[in-house]
């Protein structure tokens, strides 16, 4: 038997079959914040995939440029310099190793801790003062596209007060986080028919992630609870929206977290941000009574978002982190 090894620039990455044209995802639902009928599409898209694209948000073009560019201008430093932001626990600069339970991935990252609106000030990292302010910049501005979006959840769902769920993210202690990735190319494997994993399959157990990438391709989404794996185009103008674990919890299951993943590209690198709207340590996360029918019991067991994120943060990123909480 012949057993083909990784090349030894990727060694220890999981690799993964190269995306093909046919793997894209051209249905991927398109919500207009600006229109009145965002409410309605975006529970319509959080009910058949837990995901969809923003356009139409407001965010000044400028904003995410300069973001984009100083973080670039980040990565580009020498190795040295990088490692001297790091680690990334708790928060910080980290290269390959994902979480501390072994996962792997080819890319690098900055891992970033949110208070209200700003980058946190325990949080010294990034250290340079124009990176800091275009983060900032940046920061507010995607908090306040996750803010409308949840509103109109809320207002979809047909929730009251219209800031139920956003007021989850905003109220102080939320637990908010920031990522800043940076997938290199990986020519090793040009030809090859497989590409690196750049950040395995997953879902985030926060409430909902806003990401915004480059123009590089590479997120995935799994459709039809993971028997197909779908690209979704790149648009750096656009925003994309997760649903994650606890939005799920929150609605019962109406909503679907949804499973995701990064490959890498063997040419182009792909630089992404993401916002992770979390909620205090304390906030119980359970369904919203109004979501539950006659009758209708929870799903889950009863926890707090602190309970919750500790079991996350034990596990491997692939796990099913909601079934020790599945009602049996
Ligand atoms: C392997 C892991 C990385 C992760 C913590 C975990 O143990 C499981 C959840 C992972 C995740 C996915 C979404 C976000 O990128 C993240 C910051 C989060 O909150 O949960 C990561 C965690 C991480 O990178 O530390
Ligand atoms: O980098 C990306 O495009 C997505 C990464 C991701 O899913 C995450 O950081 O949780
Ligand atoms: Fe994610």
């Amino acid at each position: 038997m012949v057993v083909l090894a990784n090349p030894p620039v990727v060694d220890q990455i999981p690799l993964l079959r190269s995306p093909g044209p046919r793997d894209s995802f051209a249905a991927v639902p398109v919500v207009d914040l600006s229109s009145p009928g965002a409410a309605r599409a975006i529970v319509d898209a959080c009910e058949r995939f837990g995901f969809f694209k923003v356009v139409n948000h407001g965010v000044a073009a400028a904003t995410m440029d300069r973001a984009e560019s100083e973080a670039v201008r980040f990565f580009a430093q020498a190795q040295a310099d990088k490692d001297r932001a790091g680690p990334a626990y708790p928060f910080g600069y980290g290269s390959k190793r994902i979480g501390l339970n072994g996962d792997m991935g080819w890319l690098e990252y900055l891992l970033l801790a949110v208070d209200s609106a700003l980058l946190s000030d325990a949080c010294t990292v990034p250290s340079a003062a124009a990176f800091r302010a275009a983060l900032n910049e940046y920061i507010a501005a995607v908090r306040k596209v996750a803010v409308r979006v949840l509103e109109a959840m809320a207002e979809g769902l047909g929730i009251a007060p219209v800031d139920a769920l956003s007021a989850m993210v905003t109220e102080q202690g939320s637990d908010q986080v920031f990522r800043v990735n940076h997938y290199p190319p990986c020519p090793a494997l040009q030809g090859l028919g497989c590409s690196a994993t750049g950040f395995g399959e997953h879902t985030d157990p926060q409430l909902i992630s806003v990401l915004r990438s480059n123009g590089t391709s590479g997120l995935q989404i799994a459709l039809r609870d993971g028997a197909q794996w779908v690209s979704v185009p790149s648009d750096r103008d656009a925003f994309f929206v997760n649903v994650g674990d606890s939005l799920q919890v929150l609605t019962n299951g109406r909503f679907r977290s949804v499973k995701h993943r990064v490959v890498t590209n063997s040419l182009k690198s792909r630089v992404s941000f993401i916002y992770f709207g979390g909620p205090p340590l304390a906030q119980r996360i359970a369904p919203l009574p109004e979501l539950l029918g006659e009758g209708e019991e929870s799903l889950y067991r009863e926890f707090t978002w602190g309970e919750y994120k500790k079991a996350a943060y034990k596990t491997r990123l692939g796990d099913n982190r909601l079934a020790q909480f599945e009602k049996k």
